[in-house]
């Protein structure tokens, strides 16, 4: 199936400055379901882990899955490429062969993230060389208060300052970067697959970085790794509902269907905030009975749903007093199992007609926009491509 986008020529979304929140997107005009407020391609890309421990394999260059018989790198095997074409691309760029020489002489790290921010580091080198100015865009991001003395930061410049030239103050900058702007590209939704899906990379994205963070979002983000083409790395972000001219735009760092007390975690922890959010306002006074037992960080994703489902039945009540945000979770979270994506209507024509089907953000299934399941879904499982 292709829809045709059409993204309006005015900018849809405006920067401004909020006191306690930084800088934040706001609507320029009156944005209806479904819009393309921004199309974004990435600074950088650098894989979360290597094609021989993700669940699928895919190239690590263009980073769509290989189906056909893979090409390894020839120095650092692990790491497969979808093409020679792929390859000598990688390889003249932050793959190069000294990088690589360098990466299969690292000491074996068995923390994922570790290995994930040597990948940062090393594609954000990449980039101080080739594209000063890119470099130079990662950089103005926000990070917080970037401390030098943080023993990962202490420990990674230890490990590739030879390779990358960053002092451990640029180092622990551009880690501090990367914990607050990276959005990850995740490997392709299996229903069959509990717990939770597996980011195949992350990705720096310029533009995007200045969406702040609701728990009930208003725009959501979508991407299309294993499409053909050009900009397969590119993501959009569209319009989950209507949005008065002058509203905050705000994405959901996570998915939407995550307790409250995981959410404040994560949002102190990686973002450095405190979330006061309305739907935060309401289910901080919530009963989990839970609380103490359940360490949240060793959860599945099935048991966080449950969970989730759970605090919702016992908190709903007769009437929406104390769930006020229910017609969110009815409308735009998938009820696909084990998904729990975010849905937002495919974007109007060009004459402003609605497009009738809402799509979601993780296992990309269709919907009519007024079904709820059965009948209506769209299901025969083609995908979409949007042409932007
Ligand atoms: C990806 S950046 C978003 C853009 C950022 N406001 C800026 O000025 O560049 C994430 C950071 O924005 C801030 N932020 C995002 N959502 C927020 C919220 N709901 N309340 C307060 N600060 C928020 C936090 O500092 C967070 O670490």
């Amino acid at each position: 199936m292709t829809v045709v986008a059409s993204p309006s020529p005015e900018p849809l979304v405006r920067l401004a400055d909020i006191p306690g929140r930084g800088r934040a997107f706001l609507a320029s005009r009156h944005i209806k379901p479904g819009e393309i407020l921004l199309s974004d391609s990435p600074l950088l890309l650098y894989p979360a882990a290597s094609a021989g421990e993700a669940s699928s394999p895919f190239c690590s260059h263009c980073f769509r899955s290989v189906r056909s018989t893979p090409t390894p790198c020839p120095f650092c095997p692990s790491v497969v490429f979808c093409s020679t074409r792929c390859l000598s691309g990688a390889l003249s760029s932050c793959h190069s062969p000294s990088i690589c020489r360098a990466l299969a002489a690292l000491p074996p790290l068995p923390d994922p993230e570790l290995r994930a921010q040597v990948q940062f580091l090393l594609a954000a080198s990449s980039l101080s060389s080739t594209s000063p100015a890119n470099f130079h865009r990662l950089l103005s991001l926000d990070g917080g208060d970037a401390t030098p003395a943080q023993h990962e930061a202490i420990f990674l410049h230890s490990l590739l300052s030879p390779l990358t030239g960053f002092s451990l103050q640029v180092t622990a900058t551009l880690i501090a970067k990367d914990r607050r702007n990276a959005f990850g590209l995740m490997e392709p939704f299996r229903a069959q697959d509990s717990g939770e899906r597996r980011v195949r990379a992350y990705g720096i994205y310029p533009n995007a970085s200045f969406f702040n963070h609701d728990c009930l979002p208003n725009a959501c983000r979508f991407d299309y790794l294993d499409r053909d083409g050009d900009g397969n790395t590119d993501i959009m972000v569209r319009a989950i509902h209507d949005i008065p001219e002058g509203r905050e735009v705000c994405l959901s760092y996570f998915p939407t269907n995550w307790g409250y007390k995981e959410r404040q975690q994560r949002l102190m922890e990686d973002y450095g905030f405190q979330c006061i959010c309305d739907r935060c306002e309401v289910e901080k006074n919530w009963k989990d009975e839970d609380e103490d037992e359940e360490d949240m960080e060793e959860e599945d994703e099935d048991e966080r749903l449950e969970e989730m489902d759970e605090e919702i039945v016992e908190n709903a009540g007769d009437g929406n007093d104390e769930f006020p945000h229910a017609y969110f979770f009815v409308r735009y979270v998938c009820d696909q199992d084990n998904c729990g994506g975010t849905m937002a209507p495919l974007p109007p024509s060009p004459q402003g007609s609605p497009s009738g089907l809402i799509e979601c953000n993780v296992c990309g299934r269709l919907r009519k926009e007024d079904g709820f399941g059965g009948d209506d879904d769209d299901d025969d499982g083609d995908g979409i491509m949007l042409d932007q």
